[in-house]
């Protein structure tokens, strides 16, 4: 029996007859505008008919493959075995149909592409088999991100990721050991560290581990908001408190109340606030802004910050009893360069992961990126770190990383240590770091943050220490 096909005869689907589906007459249309390659054969596996989307997958045209044997796709998943004459079904149409079957089916170029496959028998009134109809999704993309997937927790055993964290260092391992223990603890735990280390990372790992990790975890930075409103976004305020206080306000620390509180930026809090923050902690209770009631509150606090806080009291800028209370559990996280094994790891994790975001292929990093990345003392960390990688993706079309590829500061070689860079000479390399980037972006501090992989608050904070004058910068 053979199958009218479509080309055949326009008339075949009752094109005249428009009264109960106007669409009839426009099948050939329709077919071509499916996303799907479809793909029409008679009883002995002869290809009857296809469609547009079809000829793209396989890179074949219709008039190429009608009249040709369906084994032409050389399809790993079709063992075709024909019992006789009249069935010449793969054994996959045994059943009478196929749902989503993933296999690879071979192109006109002798490539491969993987599609999922969707079969089905025809059978006429009588019950004989008229042909079959197959469907193909090209699901090459998805496959590849597959892949990368395994290949990414391949890459991240136990040893190598912890909470998000990933390294393989002594010290970072330690920082893994020493974030399980805090966790159980109630007591305040005081992240340090330079800007991209991960003290974020360190405090959610802190709450997801914990006894409160099923009540609330409220971040906070402290130098986000200017001192009038610190308080109140804080403790919270009454109706009426202040010009503009119309109606009450939750503020943080109840927002918290049985979770986590994580103050980041701490450094940044001003003595004002820093005052009542020290009588959260001595006597876990606060009031409100506008209201004499003493409520209580039971949060752990969790703090952090890229300063250095005893600094900040022997200058005055930070009281040393709120010191003493917040540092109870101390943990201070490495600089990247202090620890510079795990930067392969780090480079490769950052770019599994941006892979499963693009669709371009790239491998990784080129033996001179590698060197370059071992080399360079990264003052923005591990953010820096993927920040380059982010940029890279973005120039790169496909293959390896190339040291082009990378951000201009990377490739500044004034701008690199092979050593560790202590105290001035770092602030040095710091403030010629800022001020390139502040040119680059035109004075757009967003920008320069990202390009430097810091945060815009740290482009503030160090453009006010070394004292950088944004017009005098970009008008140099
Ligand atoms: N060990 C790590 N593994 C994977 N990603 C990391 C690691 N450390 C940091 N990151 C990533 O680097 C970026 C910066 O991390 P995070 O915000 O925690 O740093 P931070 O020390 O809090 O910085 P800042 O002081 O500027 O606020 C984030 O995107 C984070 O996911």
């Amino acid at each position: 029996m053979q199958l009218r096909t479509y080309g055949d005869d326009e008339d075949c689907l009752d094109s005249q007859d428009t009264k109960y589906f106007p669409f009839d007459a426009h099948w050939s249309k329709i077919v071509d505008v499916m996303q799907e390659g479809l793909l029409l054969v008679d009883t002995n596996g002869t290809i009857r008919m296809v469609n547009k989307a079809l000829e793209e997958i396989t890179g074949y045209s219709r008039e190429e493959l009608v009249d040709l044997s369906c084994t032409i796709f050389n399809c790993d998943a079709c063992m075709r075995v024909r019992s006789d004459a009249q069935s010449a079904w793969c054994k996959l149409f045994e059943k009478g149909k196929i749902v989503r079957r993933k296999c690879h089916v071979m192109r006109k170029d002798g490539t491969y592409v993987t599609v999922l496959k969707t079969a089905s028998v025809l059978f006429a009134d009588d019950g004989t088999p008229l042909g079959a109809v197959e469907t193909l999704t090209d699901i090459t993309e998805l496959d590849r991100k597959e892949n990368e997937l395994q290949q990414l927790s391949r890459l991240l055993d136990e040893n190598t990721i912890f909470h998000g964290m990933v390294g393989r260092s002594a010290k970072m391992h330690k920082i893994f050991k020493l974030i399980e223990k805090a966790a159980q603890s109630d007591a305040p735990v005081f992240i340090c560290g330079e800007s991209g280390t991960g003290k974020e990372l360190v405090a959610r790992a802190i709450h997801d581990l914990g006894p409160r990790s099923d009540e609330p975890f409220v971040q906070f930075n402290c130098a986000a908001l200017n001192e009038a409103l610190l308080e109140s976004e804080l403790f919270g305020h009454v109706k009426g408190a202040f010009t503009g206080a119309f109606r009450h306000r939750q503020g943080r620390f109840e927002a918290a109340h049985g979770g986590d509180i994580f103050l980041d930026e701490i450094g940044d809090l001003p003595m004002s606030v820093q005052v009542k923050l020290l009588r959260v902690l001595e006597t876990k209770t606060f009031e409100r802004v506008g209201e004499n009631r003493q409520l209580s509150v039971d949060v752990r606090i969790i703090t952090a910050t890229n300063k250095i806080l005893p600094e900040l009291i022997y200058s005055g800028e930070f009281r040393e009893d709120l010191f003493y209370r917040i540092n109870v559990v101390p943990i201070h996280l490495p600089a990247l360069r202090e620890r510079k094994e795990d930067i392969p790891l780090l480079a490769d994790y950052f770019v599994q992961r941006l892979r499963c975001k693009s669709e371009k292929d790239i491998k990784g990093l080129s033996p001179r990126t590698l060197r370059m990345f071992m080399d360079y003392s990264w003052p923005g960390n591990v953010r820096e770190l993927k920040s380059s990688l982010e940029y890279a993706f973005v120039l790169a079309d496909s293959g390896h990383i190339e040291p082009e590829h990378l951000p201009a500061t990377l490739q500044a070689p004034e701008f690199q240590a092979a050593t560790p860079v202590q105290g001035i000479a770092q602030e040095d390399d710091q403030k010629k770091q800022l001020i390139q980037a502040l040119r680059q972006s035109g004075g757009n501090k967003s920008e320069a943050a990202r390009i430097l992989g810091i945060n815009r608050v740290t482009v503030l904070n160090r453009m006010r220490k070394y004292g950088i004058d944004l017009k005098k910068v970009i008008h140099h």
